[in-house]
């Protein structure tokens, strides 16, 4: 059972020399109790807030968020490669907290791939392997010297297996003695150059491999580790978007195949919502939503989230809400299904934020309840068209200030200057909070 429980984590940093020393926070700080403020200390850069977040046995966990979110601070926590400021992270059913990298039975792939230039693929990947054999030997000699006899049976028999390697070693190739560890090396080696098909790349220096083919090397070395858990952060950003994407789709094959549990860290949204069973959405240090991608695509928490995730991403409209069902604006005006009277009850004059996707506009016929664009900007992309216009009609739309992001099916010959109208697809609008940001919704979701 390998889930990794995160639990109210916080990370503060040091300010560096010549960044801001903010006022303190609150007056518990005085206090001496750890408080979340405790933590939180005001002059400290506080990176990672509260953070809490379970990612089950097998799954495949991606954080997302804007750079300087915190999210490759949250994987060198897990790792160990970083001190929590407080918090606690379980791996399975051990706390981790204070066990050292090697103990934690995590492999981490770095976006830089981080492969010894001197040694051959073959070593790379056998290097981790070797390490964790000899410290089981270690270990082993320890609990020898504890007991009552010196030496343990493991231990000796490793023993009579060196001296016999050492003096086989001046014999021809063929004919010398390979110890059972090195045996167990050679057989994870090339199991996993053969399920990352690199097996004819093994005597290969780095410096002699595409990107593409390092990155498969910096993978290879993590699955032959066999961790209870893999760390991923930005593993393909250094490469081509061709490669990216064969990459990505042998990662997420890898990993139901292997059904190892991984964090994957990444900033691009498509990553994330083509790898994760579930995807952790950041900001600020602050986890905003954790769901499927569906889930996060089709009921946003928050209007973070809604902007976040879909490209380009969700338009937003402020219009003017009256009971029971009616949103004005300055250049439409429209009746909302049934199903959201009552959520929007209270907001009975005030401001709301209409938000709508790209997608979910369809080019109509003019109508009030329609909206008026007229066509700033024409992207066609072949497959797609995106249309970036002024909501308004030509001599007013220049003053609405509203600018929407718009897709149009690519057979419709759009140009920069047309006037056009859109219709929305009522079951496809969200709302959200102009004071909060928060996401209201319908009452039968
Ligand atoms: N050792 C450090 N000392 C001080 N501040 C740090 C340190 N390491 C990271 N930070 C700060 O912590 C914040 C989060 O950094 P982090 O690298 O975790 O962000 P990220 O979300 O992974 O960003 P990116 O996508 O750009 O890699 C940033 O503001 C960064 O400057």
């Amino acid at each position: 059972m390998s889930q990794v429980v995160l639990e109210n984590i916080y990370k503060s940093f040091p300010p560096r020399k010549g960044e801001s020393i903010a006022e303190p926070t609150s007056t518990a700080l005085s206090s001496g109790k750890k408080t979340d403020a405790h933590r939180e200390r005001a002059d400290n850069i506080n990176v990672l807030r509260r953070i809490n977040l379970t990612i089950a046995d097998g799954e495949f966990m991606v954080l997302v968020g804007p750079s300087g979110c915190g999210k490759s601070t949250l994987l060198r926590l897990i790792a160990g490669l970083e001190a929590m400021t407080g918090g606690n992270i379980w791996v399975g059913d051990r706390l981790v907290n204070d066990l050292p990298p090697k103990e934690r039975d995590i492999a981490m792939v770095f976006q830089n791939y981080a492969l010894y230039p001197h040694m051959s693929v073959y070593d790379n990947i056998a290097f981790g392997l070797r390490r964790r054999f000899d410290s089981r030997e270690r270990e082993d000699a320890e609990i020898a010297n504890s007991s009552r006899f010196p030496i343990s049976a493991s231990t000796l028999s490793t023993l009579a297996e060196n001296l016999f390697v050492g003096i086989t070693r001046s014999l021809p190739k063929g004919l010398r003695y390979i110890s059972h560890k090195e045996r167990e090396v050679d057989r994870r080696v090339r199991n996993v150059a053969q399920l990352l098909q690199i097996e004819t790349l093994l005597n290969r220096l780095p410096k002699q491999l595409s990107g593409g083919q390092r990155q498969r090397v910096a993978l290879g070395r993590a699955i032959a580790r066999n961790p209870q858990v893999f760390l991923m952060d930005e593993p393909l950003s250094n490469l081509d978007a061709k490669l990216r994407a064969e990459t990505r789709a042998q990662i997420v094959k890898l990993q139901r195949q292997l059904g190892t549990t991984t964090i994957y860290v990444t900033h691009d949204q498509t990553e994330a919502m083509t790898m994760g069973d579930r995807i952790a959405i950041m900001n600020q240090g602050q986890i905003q939503q954790v769901a499927s991608p569906l889930e996060l695509y089709n009921r946003p928490a928050n209007r973070f989230v809604a902007e976040f995730i879909g490209s380009p991403p969700m338009n937003f409209i402020p219009v003017e809400f009256h009971a029971p069902l009616l949103i004005t604006h300055s250049q439409f005006r429209l009746t909302l299904p049934q199903i959201w009277e009552s959520a929007l009850q209270k907001y009975d004059g005030q401001t709301l934020i209409l938000g709508v996707r790209p997608e979910h506009f369809i080019v109509s016929v003019p109508a009030t309840k329609n909206l008026p664009v007229l066509v700033d900007l024409v992207e066609n992309l072949g497959n797609d068209s995106f249309i970036s216009a002024r909501l308004g009609e030509a001599g007013f739309a220049e003053n609405t200030g509203d600018y929407l992001q718009v897709r149009v099916p690519p057979e419709r010959l759009v140009n920069v200057g047309d006037q056009l109208w859109l219709s929305l697809i009522p079951e496809k609008i969200h709302f959200f909070d102009p004071m909060t940001d928060l996401a209201i919704f319908p009452q039968a979701e």
